[in-house]
């Protein structure tokens, strides 16, 4: 779905992106093939970095794609970018601490879902340059409203571009179960969607 979006993404001659939360650095890829001149794919597992390094090396983008390790957008503190690209982790937990190992790294993100899409949301706007678009993606679950809030309060245009009926897989099914016991979630509200949020920086 991402991958979808950034192709939609008309791309400079010596477009700067971004991919925070690189994973396999299939998007990270999928954007240098795009034409993207540099392409910054970060993750906080070393085993990601590797990945992407070893996925570039395979697809011929090693000039193109750089995978550091790190904290969200900590090792590009400073740097503008055309693109930013993110599928972060939103599965709502049921522990308030995020694992600090292990692949749930992937997919847990604190008691509503959005421990880690909040702290993009506060840190993404500053590395857009004017006209610099970032796209997210997350579950419908984890309250795309409050996304679309935070990064219009930040000054950026933003709009919802994709929906997409996803079907829960059993960690999802049995979050959706456990947020709609607590009350956190109305019956029905459990919606097994997937939303793509673009939001642009004006110039
Ligand atoms: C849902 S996966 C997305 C993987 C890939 N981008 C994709 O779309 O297939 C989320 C990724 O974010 C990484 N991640 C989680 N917390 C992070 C953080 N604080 N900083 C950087 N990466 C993080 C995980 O290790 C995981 O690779």
């Amino acid at each position: 779905m991402l991958i979808s979006a950034l192709r939609r993404e008309r791309l400079s001659p010596g477009a700067e992106v971004l991919d925070v939360g690189t994973g396999t650095g299939a998007v990270a890829i999928a954007a240098a093939r795009h034409g993207a001149a540099h392409v910054i794919a970060i993750d906080t597992s070393a085993a990601a970095v590797l990945t992407t390094r070893l996925n570039a090396l395979l697809s011929g983008y090693t000039r193109a794609v750089r995978a550091s390790r790190g904290d969200l957008t900590e090792p590009v503190t400073g740097l503008r970018f055309d693109l930013v690209l993110a599928n972060p982790p939103y599965v709502p937990s049921a522990d308030i601490r995020l694992p600090r190992r292990g692949t749930a790294r992937a997919w847990e993100a604190g008691i509503d879902g959005r421990a880690v899409i909040d702290r993009l949301c506060a840190k993404v706007p500053a590395l857009l340059r004017p006209g610099g678009v970032l796209l997210a993606v997350h579950s419908a679950l984890s309250g795309p409203v409050i996304t679309v809030a935070r990064l219009a309060e930040a000054g950026l245009d933003v709009t919802v571009t994709d929906r997409r009926f996803v079907p829960f897989g059993p960690v999802m099914r049995e979050r959706a179960a456990w947020l709609e016991m607590r009350g956190l979630i109305e019956r029905g509200q459990e919606k097994e969607e997937l939303v793509v949020i673009r939001a642009e920086r004006p110039y």
